[in-house]
């Protein structure tokens, strides 16, 4: 495969050539490479890793510091989950720029209850169907984007449900790199019986281990089911140790057993009371497990924004404490199934977060008395009670038949409204059967009883020699099925968009090519309902089809309310039919504090006529701005309702270099008639061929400008670089410079 060209977009049918013969690169988990003291520029930075090849800094970074883009130490995850993999390999590519390394694919709503593998590529609903296709297509794609990008990436998705084991084989085949697995996961969300559950992630655990694939548990769920997520702190720290000791007992390392530790609570309840200490707590106990955070999902709402700072308060807390990997919600997570540009946001929201409170543990400590070592103490104490009450009841499978889990009173109160599994219930209920005197599997990595003996005594730690090797050492062996469904696979929808896959057509979209979707905000001036009612209205008449709110916040009872809602573009546009001036070529900030200090620069500068509008020129002035001041250039601000007359006669006066002239006002062509004018007075004072005329504003089309005898017009968008860049070069081409 050939390495992918920045400025081309990602060809999926090459992807999908020869499919049957990829083998991935490289087997288990990467961490990030830490740097010590990595030094960027003029900054230092304590917890940082190696920065990228090629990447995209969040926009202050690319507007004001050079597309710094340091590298939290956590690996960054990104959830996707589309439905339609070659869209989400593209929306990868994205998470990778923004400096995603984790890519965490959600399966298809259901997939837990497939008792076997889904193969081929039909699109998903809430996520894709895990199947031995997809992950090769996006396994293969990620190893060019972590080409492109200069860090490896991983690949995760999830072992759970009834058909756990073979989709564990399947991962350790196909090089995934991450998976969560956790059978009370499997129990108490998706009933499935928890002594099928726990002799499958044996199984299943096992697998991983011989995969090297990195594991996260599944005790977050718990605080997305309970009533008052807080409640459930004591058993989260129990669920996690249950699933943290089990998978070291079937035989993973310490280092790739991750606990998905979530926040118990959100704003407006005092979060950090509750969330701190419990974090505190967890990682006294836990202290050998790797922690993977992931801010509170249980009391997200529609709104992106508090989503954002939800997970920015659970950033603060893995800085606080300790997080190895720092998942990522994207911040629409409340309202849709997420969208490129949120997946984007949560990227860039996780590293802007995790870089600014770089070096925070230099600088301030978890204090050793008060309420926080006390609340700590406590949650401890009620985990360890909590789970000698469940040994004492006869261990976890009777723990759970009696309510034990997710119920919402804090243990050691108990409302006896948890969440009850019969311990010869639920799916897969009875099919767990004791292995025969003689059962032989002759595969690699497989747990429990394997009389190999019987037929080679030597072969009893290499069970698959026994058959020259299973598909974990010969690969040629895996059975590899590209399609089951003539219609429901990716080539129908890859033809169905073909027209906008690389063309010159383009339609907005935001999960699927050409998907057609726009996102409008509106502030509409009463009360919510009415807003909601009249926001359709708007979408209609804006041509939108399918119009649909998708948040609406009070910003008054009567006054207003904001609405965001969605809604589709039937039509497209040719890009090759763009009228796109040539981008406006500007000099670099080092080039012109060389040029100005070469040779200093004074300008007159003033709003003409009648015109009080100063913000413009003063944006294009002060250095605040970024204006032309910034590089050292003398501006005599002579205000706003400025004569021209008086303007010219204080550029004689101050032998200025050049004149601004600023009017926002346009009506009956006033500001044109305001540049010829001064144009006209410098050339009766004879200083036309000596100095520089530059006229600006909102109304302002540059080439009428000039044809009023100025040297240049600036329209809407100009900045003091622009400005400073013409007043350089225009200087020396008077000069004959070169
Ligand atoms: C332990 C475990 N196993 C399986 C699944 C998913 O498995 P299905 O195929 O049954 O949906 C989950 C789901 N949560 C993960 C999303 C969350 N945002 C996360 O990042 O953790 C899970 O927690």
């Amino acid at each position: 495969m050939k390495k992918l060209d920045i400025n081309k977009k990602l060809d999926v049918r090459e992807i999908l050539d020869d499919l049957e013969n990829y083998r991935p690169k490289r087997r288990g988990w990467t961490w990030r490479e830490k740097i010590d003291n990595l030094q960027i520029g003029p900054h230092t930075y304590n917890d940082c890793s190696k920065p990228l090849k090629n990447s995209i800094g969040i926009p202050a970074a690319v507007q004001y510091f050079d597309n710094l883009d340091p590298q939290p130490k956590e690996t960054i995850t990104t959830e996707i989950a589309s439905g339609r993999f070659e869209d989400d390999i593209r929306r990868m590519r994205m998470a990778a720029w923004h400096g995603a390394d984790h890519m965490m694919v959600i399966r298809t709503a259901g997939q837990s209850h497939f008792d076997g593998l889904i193969e081929g590529t039909p699109q998903g609903i809430g996520g894709i169907p895990v199947t031995r296709k997809q992950i090769r297509a996006q396994r293969k794609a990620i190893d060019l984007i972590e080409e492109e990008v200069g860090r490896p990436i991983n690949y995760h998705s999830y072992v759970s449900g009834v058909a756990g084991p073979e989709v564990a084989v399947m991962f350790a085949e196909e090089g995934v790199n991450g998976a969560h697995q956790d059978p009370q996961y499997n129990v108490l969300y998706r009933n499935i019986n928890m002594i099928r559950s726990f002799v499958d992630a044996a199984e299943s655990k096992k697998v991983m281990a011989w995969a090297d694939i990195a594991q996260i548990d599944g005790a977050h769920n718990a605080n997305a089911t309970a009533r008052d997520a807080w409640k459930v702190m004591p058993e989260l720290i129990v669920q996690h140790a249950i699933n943290a000791i089990f998978s070291y007992k079937a035989g993973m390392k310490k280092e790739n057993i991750c606990l998905s530790t979530v926040p118990p609570s959100a704003s407006p309840v005092p979060c950090m009371k509750y969330d701190l200490p419990y974090a505190v707590a967890l990682r006294d106990f836990l202290s050998e497990y790797k922690m993977r955070a992931q801010q509170n999902t249980k009391y997200i709402t529609s709104s992106s924004r508090e989503a954002t700072v939800t997970h920015v308060m659970n950033m603060m807390i893995s800085k606080l404490t300790r997080a190895d990997i720092q998942s990522t919600i994207t911040p629409d997570e409340g309202r849709n199934v997420p969208w490129h540009m949120y997946n984007i946001e949560a990227c860039d929201t996780a590293k802007q977060t995790l870089v600014g409170l770089d070096g925070l543990m230099d600088m301030v400590e978890i204090k050793k008395d008060g309420y926080l070592p006390k609340k700590v103490r406590e949650l401890k104490e009620r985990a360890v009670l909590f789970l000698e009450e469940l040994i004492e009841v006869g261990g976890y499978f009777e723990a759970v038949e009696k309510g034990f889990f997710v119920d919402s009173g804090m243990y050691p109160e108990r409302n006896g409204d948890g969440i009850g599994r019969k311990i010869n219930g639920g799916i897969g209920a009875g099919t767990v059967f004791e292995r025969d005197e003689d059962y032989m599997a002759p595969v690699t990595a497989h747990f429990g009883y394997n009389n190999v003996a019987q037929y080679d005594p030597d072969a009893i730690d290499n069970p698959s020699s026994l058959i020259g090797g299973c598909t974990f050492e010969k690969p040629e062996k895996i059975v590899y099925i590209d399609e089951l469904d003539e219609n429901d696979n990716v080539y129908i929808r890859l033809d169905e968009t073909e027209k906008y896959r690389n063309s010159n057509l383009i339609k907005p979209e935001v999960e699927w090519l050409a998907d057609g979707t726009v996102q409008v905000e509106l502030f509409l001036p009463t009360s919510k309902r009415i807003a909601e009612f009249a926001a359709l209205e708007f979408a209609k008449k804006m041509n939108l089809s399918d119009p649909e709110v998708i948040h609406s916040e009070v910003m008054h009872p009567s006054e207003g309310t904001r609405i965001q809602l969605k809604g589709k573009l039937d039509f497209d546009v040719d890009i090759t039919k763009l009228d796109i001036p040539p981008e406006a070529e500007v000099l670099s900030d080092e080039e012109l504090w060389a040029e100005i200090e070469r040779k200093p620069m004074k300008v007159v500068a003033a709003t003409v006529g009648e015109d009080e509008h100063s913000v413009g020129l003063r944006e294009v002035i002060d250095i605040k701005h970024g204006g032309i001041e910034k590089w050292g250039i003398e501006v005599e601000y002579l205000g706003t309702s400025c004569p021209v007359e008086k303007l010219v006669d204080a550029a004689i006066e101050l032998n200025a270099d050049a004149i601004l002239a600023s009017t926002i006002i346009s009506h009956d062509d006033i500001h044109y008639k305001n540049m010829k004018r001064i144009h006209e007075l410098c050339v009766e004072k004879g200083i036309r061929d000596k100095i520089i005329i530059a006229c600006g504003g909102t109304q302002v089309t540059p080439e009428i400008a000039v044809k009023q005898g100025v040297d240049a017009g600036f329209g809407r968008g100009s900045k003091g670089i622009h400005v400073a860049t013409f007043l350089v070069k225009k200087r020396k081409e008077m000069n004959n410079e070169s």
